[in-house]
């Protein structure tokens, strides 16, 4: 048994075009704060949170890429080894929307195939500013098979509902796997924590 305080360990990373909010999203949801006078990303950031869903511990551990382009190959390294990405984007910036359909090459590229992804569209507490309509991007998440959420970062709007709802998807995902392989050796190097827990559903 390993002594860690934790029952299940997963790897998420933030993706998205630059300024769309990704380390106000991981701050908020880590530090409870929105900071003033953030900077842009600079290559990658790392932050944990260990949440309790139920009885289960989940340790979360979160990158935070940077969006801008020069940094492209350095934040590609860490798809890889991701659980989950959150793809996001600003509801505000048509551009940042366009641009999905890049990253979703990316994800193709150098993500794993199992790894749970989820459109996030951020900044809904600039409504007046809105440039993408709710239901278009709902469309676009559902034809790619993903998960969607709207959020404020700095309104502390849906923030938590994000993470944890990811780590409760994980969690199942996780006890599927190893219902599935109940039978097989384990694969190495697979970087999940599987164990058998009590039930966590989401709401
Ligand atoms: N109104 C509003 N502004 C936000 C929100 N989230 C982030 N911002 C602002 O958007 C700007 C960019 O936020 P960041 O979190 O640095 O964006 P990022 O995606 O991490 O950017 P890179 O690190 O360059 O990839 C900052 O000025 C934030 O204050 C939000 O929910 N609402």
């Amino acid at each position: 048994m390993s002594m860690e305080d934790y029952d299940y360990l997963f790897k998420i990373v933030l993706i998205g075009n630059a300024g769309v909010g990704k380390t106000c999203l991981v701050r908020r949801f880590t530090q409870g704060l929105f900071p003033p006078g953030q900077g842009a990303t600079i290559g990658v950031d790392f932050m944990i949170k260990t949440v309790e869903i139920k009885g289960v511990k989940v340790k979360l551990q979160i990158w935070d890429t940077a969006g801008q382009e020069r940094f492209r190959s350095i934040t590609q390294s860490y798809y890889r080894s991701a659980n989950a990405l959150i793809l996001t984007y600003d509801i505000t910036c048509e551009d940042s929307f366009r641009c999905l359909p890049e990253w979703l090459r990316e994800i193709e590229q150098y993500a794993n195939n199992q790894v749970v992804t989820i459109l996030v569209g951020n900044k809904i507490d600039l409504a007046d500013k809105r440039e993408v309509h709710r239901q278009r991007a709902e469309e676009f998440a559902e034809a790619q098979s993903m998960l969607y959420l709207e959020t404020s970062a700095k309104e502390s709007d849906n923030v938590e509902k994000l993470f944890l709802d990811l780590a409760c998807e994980l969690i199942r995902e996780a006890k599927q796997n190893t219902l599935d392989n109940n039978d097989s050796t384990p694969m190495p190097g697979e970087g999940k924590n599987i164990n058998y827990l009590g039930c966590c559903s989401m709401n």
